[in-house]
């Protein structure tokens, strides 16, 4: 996808602020700090559009992002933050289980996890929940530069493993830092926000 217009829209506390336009959605979500602000930066070829910070748990809200008039990336808060409060967490998982539930718009969820460690609890519970909830979703694995060519391949086989990812789900190891898993995520996004363009199409 060639993106030619990149921007912030809004970071929605609940549902009366999301979008009302209707295009596709594309939601990222995955610990915090896994790196979901470089990635979309990365996508959408921007060094800062998306607040990236090295201070884990600071995207507390949904942070909508339009590209071109094609799309929006939803970046979720990041779960698993030790020191966010127990209140703070339940709300976090109010709005986000309505927001995956209800959302019409909602196409693709990536479920963004850290290629360098075995997934946490979060992850597998978070890959799980989709999956029981028949949602589409495309595991990335964050950060491959930090590891050595050698050893990538057998990091990717304890996130698949330990993750239950059934071959021929889909899997994305990326880097923001150098560009891997680029093209491949936009052919992915691309298939599911066309489909519902075909679909639109017949109505
Ligand atoms: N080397 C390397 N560093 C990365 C990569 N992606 C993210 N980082 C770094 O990891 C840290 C966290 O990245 P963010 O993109 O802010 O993570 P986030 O998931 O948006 O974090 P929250 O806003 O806390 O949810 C930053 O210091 C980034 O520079 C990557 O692919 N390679």
């Amino acid at each position: 996808m060639k993106v030619t217009k990149a921007e912030f829209i809004i970071s929605a506390v609940g549902p009366k602020q999301f979008p009302v336009d209707a295009l596709p959605e594309i939601a990222l979500a995955g610990r915090s700090n896994v790196g979901k602000s470089s990635l979309i930066n990365r996508m959408i070829n921007r060094k800062n559009l998306a607040r990236t910070s090295s201070t884990p748990g600071k995207t507390q809200q949904l942070n909508y992002y339009r590209i071109n008039d094609d799309l929006y990336f939803v970046d979720f808060p990041g779960y698993g933050y030790a020191k966010v409060s127990k209140t703070s967490r339940q709300a976090w998982g109010q709005m986000i289980e309505s927001y995956l539930l209800e959302r019409e718009q909602l196409k693709l969820v990536l479920q963004m996890v850290d290629l360098r460690h075995p997934p946490s609890k979060d992850d597998i519970m978070m890959y799980d929940w989709l999956r029981h909830h028949g949602l589409p979703v495309c595991v990335v694995g964050t950060k491959a530069d930090k590891i050595p060519k050698t050893r990538r391949e057998k990091h990717y086989k304890v996130i698949k493993q330990e993750l239950g990812i059934l071959p021929g789900a889909l899997f994305i190891p990326f880097s923001s830092e150098e560009g891997m898993g680029k093209e491949e995520l936009w052919s992915v996004i691309s298939s599911y926000i066309g489909n519902e363009n075909e679909g639109q199409a017949e109505v």
